[in-house]
């Protein structure tokens, strides 16, 4: 992959808009707020400039082009009062009224608004978001600026702007072969007719361009040149010239997408026949045997479930409900992920039903610990592959844990998405459709308590929807009578 992940400096506290649905949603109501005053303010400023235009048009009266004409209007007594009276009394009022701002509580609250406007950091967290959709799904930059995700067309179309953005966000990230694209896309995107700001946006990537071919070539860049180059900036010896050089640039820096992890994203892992089934489970806790779960096996060696409907809309609503309002802002790890993530410390009904349902589908005590996660995903959001048992990582995160390696993770899904956002195990080759109400629930570890590798899973780049999950780690130490630990050694095999 390109260095897109790694350019910027990790700042842990920084807050970003776009790694949360959440998040957005909150620019969103931003930007109607700001358009609402707008409006205000756009009325405002017509109401003045209608006042102005219904005086003016009171004052209508022939022209009385020549001198007698004038002579004849002022020597009628009324006019000649009237005009003294106007000039003394309305026009004082008149500059008064020019003068006078309008709107200025609706201009406030825009600039208080744009204090809340995402920064350039938002925008780079975005565009890095774009970036992996567009190439852990190896999506094409025609197809994006038309509005056509994998295979859902939908009713929009990038303007070229917003093209030559994202071909200088792939060109200042070193991947010239995806920065050509997304230029010829934006020219494809021209507007017709002249835009200034558009012109403006093909000069930047052009200069850009131009001065790498320059830097490189250790020519001083003559002024001259460059705005030779840049008058010619839409005809074709342009064009060429700019494709040439980052067709050139892409050769010396050809770099492949196909990891296991993109593999598994494209929906491109093996079909697995190995006598798998579905039934219901009744045994693993007693409650079961009155409502049994649906549990589907994904995988024997090692241990994978998914639970089907085991938490309804109701439940998920009520959850979302009572944390939605507190739920801590969304952040780029350093490591894996990037979303919004809230921890429901409070006890209450829903979080008891559901840590209930936890233990009816692993037949673990969560008691202990009884905080459920729930992560919120915003533009490209996922995980990068990692594993849930103890890491280096993870001991960062929770040190001095006393409740022993995470044995189990199970994640039950509670958002709507459409596209992208599976999990996936790349080394056993296990994709899962994050279908809401369903739960996933899989072991990290042998049963000797030793880490399995094959354990190892990431979370595909959302593409649309709001991908929600509620996230339980299974500690060892609250099971150690429910789970012994028996000591065995385990051949296994990778597929690396
Ligand atoms: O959201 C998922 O599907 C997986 C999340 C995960 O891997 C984690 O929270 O450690
Ligand atoms: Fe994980």
């Amino acid at each position: 992959d390109t260095n897109v992940e790694n350019e910027e400096p990790f700042d842990p506290n920084k807050e970003y808009y776009s790694t949360s649905v959440l998040g957005l949603i909150k620019v969103f109501e931003l930007e109607r707020e700001f358009m609402e005053n707008f409006t205000l303010y756009a009325d405002a400023l017509q109401e003045k400039a209608n006042n102005l235009k219904s005086y003016l048009d009171a004052l209508k009266r022939p022209r009385y082009t020549t001198h007698e004409e004038r002579e004849t209007f002022v020597s009628q007594p009324l006019n000649a009062f009237s005009l003294i009276r106007r000039l003394n009394q309305d026009w004082p009022k008149l500059q008064n009224y020019i003068k006078k701002s309008v709107g200025l509580k609706h201009l406030n609250a825009m600039k208080e608004m744009l204090t809340k406007a995402p920064d350039d950091h938002d925008l780079n967290e975005t565009l890095k978001g774009m970036h992996r959709i567009e190439t852990t799904y190896d999506l094409q930059p025609r197809d994006i600026a038309n509005g056509l995700l994998q295979s859902q067309q939908f009713n929009y179309k990038l303007t070229a702007r917003e093209c030559l953005v994202l071909a200088l966000h792939k060109f200042e990230s070193g991947d010239y072969q995806r920065s050509l694209k997304w230029f010829k896309a934006a020219l494809e995107h021209k507007a017709v007719g002249n835009d200034e700001n558009e012109e403006n946006a093909f000069e930047t990537f052009v200069r850009t361009v131009v001065q790498r071919t320059f830097s490189l070539s250790n020519q001083s860049l003559e002024n001259e040149t460059l705005q030779q180059l840049l008058n010619q900036k839409f005809q074709t010896p342009m064009e060429e010239f700019i494709s040439s050089q980052l067709r050139k640039w892409d050769m010396e820096n050809s770099t492949t997408t196909n990891t296991a992890h993109n593999i598994g994203c494209r929906g491109l892992f093996p079909k697995r026949s190995n006598g798998l089934v579905c039934r219901y489970n009744s045994t693993t806790t007693p409650f079961l045997k009155l409502a049994p779960l649906k549990m589907e096996e994904l995988s024997l060696d090692p241990y994978m479930v998914m639970y089907h409907d085991v938490i309804s809309n109701k439940e998920i609503a009520d959850l979302k409900g009572e944390i939605k309002e507190e739920m801590g802002n969304g952040w780029a790890d350093r490591y894996e992920v990037v979303d919004r993530v809230y921890w429901t410390r409070e006890e209450s009904a829903i979080r008891k039903r559901i840590n209930n349902r936890i233990t009816d589908m692993t037949g673990f005590d969560v008691r202990e610990f009884p905080a459920l996660q729930l992560a919120n995903f915003g533009v490209g959001g996922y995980f990068k592959p990692h594993h849930d048992y103890f890491t280096e990582r993870i001991l960062e995160i929770e040190p001095n844990n006393p409740l022993g390696d995470r044995i189990g993770s199970l994640i039950i899904y509670a958002g709507d998405l459409s596209q992208g956002g599976q999990t996936l195990f790349p080394e056993i080759e296990v994709a899962v459709e994050p279908k809401k109400g369903n739960s996933l629930f899989w072991f990290n570890t042998f049963d000797d308590a030793r880490p399995d590798p094959r354990s190892l899973h990431s979370v595909c780049p959302v593409i649309v929807g709001s991908r929600w999950t509620v996230t339980k780690w299974l500690h060892y130490i609250p099971q150690i009578f429910i789970k012994p630990c028996h000591p065995k050694v385990q051949n296994i095999t990778l597929n690396a």
